[in-house]
């Protein structure tokens, strides 16, 4: 069996357990892969099903019974290292529309095991296998090229036949295997030269192509001289290549499009339930989930909710890198509320015909209002609601986004929709959908800090069997700036690697070598922060910290944090409304700002200074500016405003300067003043930002206060 479901979502799983049982057993032979969020077509195997010999990686004992997609790559570099040696060269393929063959000389680059496997005499000797095996790379582009006319029944035929091929290709391939691995050293140093010919591989690269290619053979050679028992490991883990490397394909952005066609105009909306997920599962966001609690008490009872004089946005926009759990925390609003979850893409509604993204659209609206109280997401919405989104690329879609604005204005808040947008660039949105009445709530949903890493940690980590010498804190302590789903398959990794090496449980072994290889990996986006740059960060935000903390005039401070989430780290809070500011609360912000400028000079010297540090100083700068004159604040220019700087006289300018000069040379020392008085203090503080990373009020006192902080 095989299924797909209409909705494509980047997150394909595929049940690991279902692949491995694909080689077992020809007949009860099994592929799934899901889209988690919708599981409209989803088809399980029943236990009994599948059989219980040869575990080949003991996945499941250990907890592990999924895998997703985007941890291919790692696996492979797990299982086999160096398998493919030139990340670049193989990660190629995601963004390029490969055909099957260009993947596999990608993907194994050196070895370039598909024209080897034909133009080798084992072509002779093994022609059903390695015909089998070849149709099955080929399959996918001829699948890929009849795109969109292929229903999803059809679909789901021809790739059940591709995993019975494979299965029955599988009952052959031990001598295949192992002929493979033992050929002759000099017909593959020819054809390696043949190779290089036919490619046109560059002068530059052929070195990189023969030490590629040579260590391709020697890993070979040394495989043979393994057991009978690796051997048999070996085998099925080129198996299990390839079938990944198939359902790799899916990930293949060409592939998804496909997906897409075929939920046609008439396609019925369908909403995912999502009981099963709630805030209890998403971790480490704490301020994102409080923000939301409002939204799902509306959707538990909207009219209610409004009668008592609640008023809500009609549209949430989540903003956050990739990973962070922005769908998580969209399907947990509906699961908390217990409503329907209709889940949309915004790639999906790209489209080359007119009107049927706006239709598609529509639908979702139609049944959404249906069912209310229910959630209608929209993930990537800057695919679909972005600035420059008239492009040849995507002709018509400023039908759809007109349509997406029509119907979110179409409806009163009391009908208990809440629309829930993501979006990794919430700058390159449309002005339109960012107005009242439409996606007028932000809410952020950051990297998690270390308390964040750990509670993700140790929540993945007690799907899976795990030795009691781990400690979550000390993985954590070394991923900043990974996502939760980066820690998620850091946890899946490790136990991969336990898997591979025959162990029980993971310890933190394995969970070091994860992250090392999630670190060194060429996919990693996310911002890393190596240790100077961490320190001179928490000196400087510290600094803010220490001068809004003993300068009384001083908003309070909220928070302070060393994770790079803003241009503002150190968040102050201001005290009630009052924001006609008096003289002394403008120094008081301006010595804040100040702050931590001073800090990194104080600390590292004039020379290091760093960039974070002059955008302190500009801000400092502008409320001086403003305070000579719009407020009227100087004693020597005395009360009135200079506006218009064109009608000024040389003299009065030269004044303003003179002043504003006066006011930031006061600020900067009544700065530098505190830092040193307090300087005990201030390096305590940043100590304990290096260590938490963030810290609220309550432990910016406790510290400042002289108190031990307590480990959280
Ligand atoms: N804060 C978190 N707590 C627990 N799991 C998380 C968290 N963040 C991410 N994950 C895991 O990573 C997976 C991917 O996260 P999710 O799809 O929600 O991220 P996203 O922010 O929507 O990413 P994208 O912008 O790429 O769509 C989740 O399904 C979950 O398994
Ligand atoms: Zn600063």
């Amino acid at each position: 069996m095989f299924s797909l479901s209409s909705t494509v979502q980047p997150q394909v799983t595929v049940p690991l357990s279902h692949l491995i049982n694909a080689f077992h057993s020809p007949k009860t032979g099994s592929v799934s892969v899901n889209t988690s969020v919708s599981q409209k077509h989803r088809d399980t195997v029943p236990e009994q099903d599948t059989p219980s010999s040869e575990p080949v990686l003991n996945l499941r004992d250990l907890g592990l019974s999924e895998l997703k997609i985007g941890q291919i790559d790692q696996l492979v570099e797990n299982l086999l290292p160096g398998f493919y040696k030139d990340k670049r060269v193989s990660s190629h393929w995601h963004t390029s529309h490969v055909s099957a063959q260009s993947f596999f000389e990608n993907k194994y680059g050196h070895l370039d095991m598909f024209s080897t496997l034909r133009s080798s005499s084992l072509y002779r000797q093994h022609p059903k296998t390695l015909r089998s095996i070849c149709s099955d790379l080929q399959y996918f582009p001829v699948f890929i090229q009849s795109r969109g006319f292929k229903t999803l029944k059809s679909r789901t035929r021809r790739l059940q036949s591709t995993s019975e091929r494979l299965a029955e290709a599988q009952n052959i391939a031990p001598s295949f295997v192992k002929g493979f691995l033992l050929r002759d050293r000099g017909t593959d140093l020819e054809s390696l030269d043949k190779l290089m010919k036919t490619k046109n591989i560059p002068e530059a690269h052929q070195d990189a192509f023969k030490t590629g290619f040579a260590e391709g053979f020697l890993k070979a050679q040394a495989l043979t001289q393994k057991t009978n028992d690796s051997l048999r490991r070996t085998r099925l883990i080129v198996f299990i290549l390839l079938l990944l490397g198939i359902y790799g394909l899916l990930k293949n952005p060409f592939l998804s499009v496909r997906f897409r066609t075929t939920t046609g105009l008439d396609s019925a909306v369908d909403p995912v339930q999502m009981k099963n997920v709630t805030f209890e599962h998403v971790k480490g966001v704490e301020e994102a989930k409080q923000e939301l609690q409002e939204v799902v008490e509306f959707l538990k009872n909207p009219q209610k909710f409004t009668v008592l004089g609640g008023k809500l946005p009609k549209g949430i926009l989540l903003v956050g890198p990739p990973g962070t759990g922005k769908t998580l925390l969209a399907r947990a609003v509906a699961g908390e509320a217990d409503v329907p979850f209709y889940y949309a893409s915004g790639s999906e509604f790209d489209e080359m015909f007119v009107g049927v993204g706006a239709s598609r659209i529509r639908n979702l609206f139609r049944e959404a209002k249906a069912n209310a109280p229910c959630v209608i997401f929209i993930d990537e919405l800057d695919s679909v609601g972005g600035k420059r989104i008239e492009s040849p690329m995507h002709p018509y879609s400023r039908q759809t986004i007109n349509q997406l604005l029509a119907e979110m204005d179409g409806f009163k808040p009391n009908e208990g929709v809440i629309i829930i947008g993501a979006t990794n660039f919430p700058e390159a949105l449309d002005n339109a959908l960012i107005r009242p009445g439409r996606f007028d709530m932000q809410v952020t949903v950051p990297r998690p800090d270390v308390r964040g890493r750990t509670e993700i940690l140790k929540w993945y980590l007690n799907k899976i069997k795990f030795d009691k010498s781990v400690d979550p804190e000390i993985i954590a302590r070394g991923t900043v700036g990974f996502s939760g789903a980066e820690l998620e398959n850091l946890v899946n990794q490790a136990a991969l690697k336990a898997a591979v090496d025959g162990k029980e449980m993971v310890t933190m072994k394995e969970l070091e070598f994860s992250k090392d290889k999630i670190l060194m990996g060429p996919e990693r986006r996310s911002v890393e922060i190596d240790n100077k740059n961490k320190t001179i960060t928490a000196y400087h935000e510290s600094g803010h910290a220490i001068i809004a903390y003993y300068t009384k005039d001083a908003m309070p401070i909220n928070k302070a944090t060393i994770m790079p989430r803003g241009p503002t780290l150190v968040s102050l809070l201001p005290e009630n409304d009052r924001w006609n500011e008096t003289r002394a609360q403008l120094l008081a912000q301006m010595d804040v700002s100040m702050g931590g400028r001073v800090a990194e000079e104080l600390i590292f010297g004039t020379d290091h200074i760093t960039t974070g540090a002059s955008s302190d100083f500009d801000n400092a700068t502008q409320i001086a500016k403003r305070m000579v004159t719009r407020f009227g604040m100087s004693e020597k220019l005395g009360v009135m405003t200079y506006n218009d700087a064109g009608t000024l006289s040389p003299e009065t300018q030269s004044a303003i300067e003179q002043e504003i000069r006066i006011l930031l040379r006061e600020s900067y020392e009544r700065a530098k003043h505190i830092l040193k008085t307090h300087a005990k203090e201030h390096k305590n503080l940043a100590e304990a930002l290096l260590t938490y990373e963030t810290l609220d009020a309550k432990e910016i006192q406790i510290v400042l206060e002289g108190k031990k902080l307590e480990v959280r």
